[in-house]
């Protein structure tokens, strides 16, 4: 019998164990503790002169924008893109629902590659939300895991019909790839960021690259997301309503032979003391599936810059070396 690894089961190497627990009680604390403390290298401002693309699926040129703004930016914001807003708020309500420590809930697994805390809970499903809901909530766990499975499906259309659009936009054809080694791996994090006393000295969730082809991401209306262009520095991708934000992965990157930047991104605190919450859905690849620069994308003598890597090896990569994963990729 064969049996296929799960991205679950590549994570459960690597487990986070020591910093596991959640320190905090965010409802009640009064003052930023020194666990959560970070040093003022910038003040989490950002240019708002400069405006991440923002791409309506019914755009017939669709494709091209989007091969722009990934080239350009590594992510972009979508609209019209067929996912009701109803069921965006009520995956958001439920992210609220955050019994601290059990199953599920935890640290953002970079954590432990930082000297401080982050003011953040998350929440990770990956595949089935049934078990995490069952130990959570024992009899009424059915109106979540409803929402959760119809969120999951919707997400994985739009990402596969991005996906497409990113391929389009390359001139490549799913046929040149060698994604038929299982299914897409994939996993929705519910992020949670508390009121924080003192906005300027706690970090959301610390600058980090997602280890996706793509990810999609609902921040509501809050804002807090930014992302850092070079040259530009830190820019603050506003909300826009209904829209969703398209992040370019590592995998993407490594894929165009880092011609889409996997953009560099952080979450700052709402300076207001609102509480924000965003619900980010990762879009991988087949967790056996080899992936390395597409020759048919280089340039006359551009050399590939990337070894071949499957999925599972690169996230054992980076659960180890957080730091410049794909420069221990480099050829
Ligand atoms: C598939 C995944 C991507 C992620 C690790 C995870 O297993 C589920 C949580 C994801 C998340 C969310 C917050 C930022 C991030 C870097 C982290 O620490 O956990 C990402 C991970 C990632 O992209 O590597
Ligand atoms: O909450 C946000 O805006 C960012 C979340 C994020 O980057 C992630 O979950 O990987
Ligand atoms: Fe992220």
């Amino acid at each position: 019998m064969t049996t296929t690894t799960t991205l679950a089961q590549v994570y459960r190497e690597h487990p986070i164990h020591l910093r596991d627990i959640i320190p905090l009680d965010f409802n009640s604390i009064r003052s930023v503790p020194d666990s959560h403390v970070w040093p003022i290298s910038d003040d989490f401002s950002s240019d708002h002169q400069l405006m991440v693309p923002i791409i309506d699926l019914k755009d017939p040129n669709a494709v091209k924008l989007a091969g722009h703004a990934c080239k350009t930016w590594g992510a972009f914001q979508v609209i019209n893109h067929g996912i009701h807003l109803n069921l965006l708020e009520e995956t958001k309500m439920k992210a609220l629902r955050e019994p601290a420590g059990a199953t599920g809930y935890g640290l953002a697994r970079i954590s432990p590659f930082f000297p401080k805390y982050m003011w953040h809970e998350g929440f990770t499903i990956m595949d089935s939300p049934t078990d995490h809901a069952r130990a959570l909530w024992p009899t009424d766990n059915a109106r979540f895991c409803d929402v959760i499975e119809r969120y999951q499906k919707q997400m994985k259309v739009l990402a596969e019909k991005l996906t497409d659009l990113i391929l389009e936009s390359l001139a490549i054809f799913r046929e040149d790839l060698n994604w038929d080694v299982g299914s897409p791996s994939t996993a929705l994090q519910l992020n949670s960021y508390p009121p924080c006393p003192n906005p300027n000295r706690a970090m959301g969730l610390a600058p980090h690259t997602d280890t996706s082809f793509l990810t999609i991401l609902y921040q509501g209306s809050i804002s807090g997301l930014q992302i850092f262009k070079q040259g530009a520095g830190w820019i603050s991708m506003l909300p826009v309503t209904g829209a969703l934000v398209v992040n370019v992965g590592d995998l993407l990157h490594i894929l165009t032979n880092a011609r889409f930047p996997s953009v560099l991104h952080r979450a700052v605190l709402n300076q207001e003391g609102s509480h924000r919450v965003s619900v980010a859905y990762f879009y991988g690849l087949p967790i056996e599936c080899s992936v390395s620069p597409l020759l048919k994308l280089l340039d006359s003598g551009e050399n590939p810059r990337y070894r071949p890597v499957t999925v599972k090896e690169y996230v054992d990569i980076k659960s180890k070396y957080f730091e410049e994963p794909l420069t221990s990729i480099r050829i």
